[in-house]
């Protein structure tokens, strides 16, 4: 993944920043600089660098900082705050109730994997206990029906689509009601793939949006869009409600910077990540642990569940009772070194380097 290249470049630069003696104006407009110009390789749109970059300059005032503060480490704090910002809309999207049916549409440029990741998405939800189903609403892509039908017959998921009907808004109705019918509780409707550019096929979508009343639209963007992501997904979110976004392909070469953008243009979280052409190949996207990764500090969150994880939950209070009792034994101090070795590398999970 070409983000981890940014995530290496930030960090250079901000490394760079902490060799100079004194950190004045200009080295902090160089490490900047560096920073901004790693972002705009990425795909991330002009403006929005140009934010970040006043912000940062905003928070990390030169003058007010008294001296000994570590100012790499508030530059980076900083340069963090900003990347979780771009990423994050400030509010959540809207997440499926189990027992409560709920109807999700999937839109996209053609080709962004929206059919793969109606699937994924359904797989991911089966999973949990949810009671999903597929809707195949995209009559323009010849082979899109019989691409929903395998992947669904393969991961035992109930669907509906039609070889003859070419009305979409029709197919998508009947799909939703029977579904809703069958007490589905993740009725998901795929629909075909449109460029901006397409103002029927727009209306189109539109008119499904308002057929099927969905409770979240998620437009789905292959992570190479690059600097177009911006403009298209302004255009989607113009003409349905979108309310969170999947990025695709994030295991292939692209600079993924788009995913940035499409944030920007929809106000609408990240809420997955497609990580290869598997039903399972998918990932949940918290903003932060990303972010961190991102720029080598290590994911706090993401250790604490490791540790979770190793130490049994039920030895957790036992373990907390005998050391503030004081009797913290040889034999429990074995066990615990155990439980550490269990976690791996440190490092690997911290990120240090
Ligand atoms: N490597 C990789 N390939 C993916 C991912 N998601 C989808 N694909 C592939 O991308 C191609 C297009 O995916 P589809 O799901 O057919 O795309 P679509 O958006 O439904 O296509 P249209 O209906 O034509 O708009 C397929 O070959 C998928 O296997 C991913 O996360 N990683």
């Amino acid at each position: 993944m070409v983000l981890a290249q940014l995530g290496g470049s930030i960090s250079r630069a901000l490394a760079q920043m902490s060799n100079a003696t004194v950190i004045d104006e200009k080295v902090l407009n160089d490490c900047l600089n560096e920073i901004s110009r790693a972002l705009l390789q990425a795909d991330v749109q002009f403006k929005m660098v140009r934010d970040m970059q006043a912000n940062i300059k905003r928070i990390v005032n030169l003058e007010a900082l008294a001296a000994g503060t570590n100012k790499r480490r508030i530059m980076q704090q900083a340069v963090f705050t900003e990347l979780c910002n771009m990423l994050d809309p400030g509010k959540p999207s809207f997440t499926p109730k189990k027992g409560k049916p709920s109807v999700v549409m999937f839109v996209g440029l053609q080709g962004s994997g929206k059919t793969t990741t109606c699937s994924k998405y359904a797989y991911y939800h089966q999973k949990k206990g949810f009671k999903p189903a597929l809707v195949c609403a995209d009559t323009f892509r010849a082979g899109a029906f019989d691409q929903l039908k395998q992947n669904a017959t393969k991961a035992k998921i109930p669907f509906y689509g039609s070889y003859m009907e070419s009305d979409p808004v029709k197919i998508a109705v009947e799909g939703v009601e029977r579904f809703k019918k069958e007490n589905c509780d993740l009725i998901i409707v795929d629909t075909s793939g449109r460029h901006k550019q397409e103002a029927a096929l727009f209306e189109e979508m539109r008119q499904v949006s308002e057929a099927t009343k969905p409770d979240l639209v998620i437009f789905v963007m292959d992570s190479s869009i690059g600097q177009a992501a911006f403009d298209q997904a302004q255009a989607f979110k113009q003409s349905v409600s979108v309310g969170a976004v999947i990025i695709t392909k994030m295991d292939g070469h692209a600079k993924g910077g788009g995913a940035l953008s499409a944030v920007a243009a929809t106000k609408s979280p990240v809420i997955f990540i497609g990580t290869g052409e598997h039903i399972d190949d998918f990932e949940v996207f918290d903003v932060k642990p990303f972010v961190s990764r991102l720029l080598g500090m290590g994911d706090w969150s993401g250790f604490m569940d490791k540790i979770h994880e190793v130490i049994p939950t039920d030895q957790q209070p036992d373990l907390l009772q005998k050391l503030s009792e004081g009797s913290f034994s040889l034999r429990l101090m074995y066990e615990q070194f155990q439980n550490l070795l269990k976690m791996g590398p440190i490092g690997q999970g911290l990120a240090l380097n």
